[in-house]
């Protein structure tokens, strides 16, 4: 399945939206997340450097999300039993989605702080 064209690798990875929309709710509440996020930006109207960076930091928690579901679904199906090292994969991966929300919360905030004050 090596060296597809552009069209039907788009479509695997529409694909691939569609399936983590689908099983994950931890996608949806981040999708979610990510409306609000845009909602506040089309009432508040900041400068466009703020719609950049806010949009990156939502963005960084969606693809970690992504990932982690990604890593979940492959290791489940790997190794459906119990491991120590399997847990610890998850952990981390889980790590990975903890830091970006992190970001985005400071981004957030930010964002806020620069909106009351001016
Ligand atoms: N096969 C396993 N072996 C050892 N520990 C596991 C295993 N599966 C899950 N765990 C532990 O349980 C935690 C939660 O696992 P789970 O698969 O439910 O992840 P989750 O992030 O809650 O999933 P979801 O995104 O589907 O809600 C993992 O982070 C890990 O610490």
């Amino acid at each position: 399945m090596k060296g597809q064209g552009f069209g039907r690798r788009a479509r695997f990875a529409l694909n691939g939206l569609k399936l983590a929309l689908a099983r994950e709710r931890s996608i949806r509440t981040h999708l979610l997340g990510a409306a609000a996020v845009l909602l506040v930006l089309l009432v508040t109207r900041p400068a466009p450097v703020w719609w950049a960076v806010l949009g990156l930091a939502v963005g960084l928690v969606l693809v970690a999300e992504l990932a982690n579901s990604a890593l979940e679904t492959l290791i489940d199906h790997l190794h459906p039993a119990q491991h120590p090292e399997i847990g610890a994969a998850k952990d981390i991966a889980a790590g990975a989605v903890l830091v970006a929300s992190g970001i985005a919360v400071a981004v957030g905030l930010a964002f806020a702080f620069d909106f009351l004050r001016s």
